[in-house]
């Protein structure tokens, strides 16, 4: 598999403190990489060291198969694009001279895309509305537009989601979507709001404490994240002896309820049930969550 990022024992110390810890991570290629953890868990830290932000500990990291201490790493960096903690732009410049600014940084010949980019994030009429004042969604799409600069194939985004309403969460939802599908960037979002990233990933990361706890395909999460089916009965006893003799795999949730893990044909069931005076009062697929698989994954409920 072709790599956009991998970590080899990546460490970050500060004095005595370990923000991150022999960190092992791998960003496919067109992925749209979930990196979850809790708060201080080293999700910015990783996301500094790649940027040049930061210098490592020990241990390094390879950006499209360059190693940080590669002397052609700049390079390759310039193919990366990010937003880290807060969007950075100029509050008393209109969208379209933020991004004119950055376009100047870096370099580059012709500003022609320019209204693409505007019309590619939604911020095509904004005019000279400076961004300031902006709604946070605004501001986080234009970052993401000044992070587009330069065409790279690669975008980090930091907690995009952080503070925005609902709305603002869909709209940058569709643009990391709209990227990623239409464009083929690889994105790499650190975030702690699982549902929401379940929604978009690909792949995911499970950091705690500054350690890798886990990497994982949305494919294989799917299936680990058990399916089954819930039932609400008026009769548990009469339930359990049922699924018993259907030979089910099923775990009591309560006197009047039970989750069926096996395949189960429901109106044989619910017939079997009804011959017994035992009456049925719901039943309905459930899933469980990301936010659960982070738990269990981790041991406890240590998700903040
Ligand atoms: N300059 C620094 N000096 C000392 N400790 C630091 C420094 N920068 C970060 N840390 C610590 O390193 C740990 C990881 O911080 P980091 O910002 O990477 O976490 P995070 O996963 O991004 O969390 P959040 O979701 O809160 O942004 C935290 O405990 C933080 O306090």
């Amino acid at each position: 598999m072709d790599y956009v990022l991998t970590t080899d024992s990546l460490s970050k110390h500060y004095k005595h403190f370990k923000a991150l810890d022999r960190l092992t991570m791998h960003v496919p290629k067109g992925a749209i990489y979930g990196f979850i953890g809790k708060n201080g868990a080293g999700k910015t830290t990783l996301i500094r060291l790649i940027c040049g932000l930061q210098q490592c500990t020990s241990g390094g990291y390879r950006l499209y198969g360059t190693k940080d201490t590669d002397k052609e790493i700049s390079r390759c960096r310039r193919r990366m694009g990010a937003v880290v903690e807060t969007p950075s732009i100029y509050p008393d410049m209109s969208a379209e001279d933020n991004i004119r600014e950055q376009y100047r940084i870096l370099g580059l010949p012709s500003f022609d895309d320019i209204p693409d980019l505007l019309m590619l994030v939604g911020l095509e009429g904004t005019g000279k509305k400076k961004a300031k004042n902006f709604s946070l969604g605004m501001r986080q799409r234009l970052g993401i537009a000044v992070a587009l600069a330069g065409s790279p194939d690669f975008l980090v985004l930091d907690e995009p989601v952080n503070g925005l309403d609902p709305q603002g969460i869909i709209e940058i939802r569709e643009l990391i979507l709209k990227l990623n599908r239409e464009r083929q960037i690889t994105v790499l979002i650190s975030s702690h709001i699982l549902d929401e990233l379940s929604r978009l990933a690909t792949h995911y990361g499970f950091i705690d404490r500054g350690c890798m706890v886990k990497e994982i395909s949305a494919q294989e999460l799917d299936a680990a994240c058990r399916k089954c089916t819930r039932m609400e009965v008026t009769d548990i006893n009469v339930l359990t002896r049922m699924l018993d003799h259907m030979h089910l795999e099923y775990q009591v949730l309560s006197d009047t309820g039970a989750d069926i893990f096996s395949a189960v044909d429901i109106t044989a069931l619910v017939l079997a049930l009804a011959e017994e005076r035992c009456s049925v009062s719901a039943i309905h697929q459930h899933d469980e969550t990301l936010e659960s698989y982070y738990i269990s994954l981790l041991g406890g409920n240590r998700y903040e």
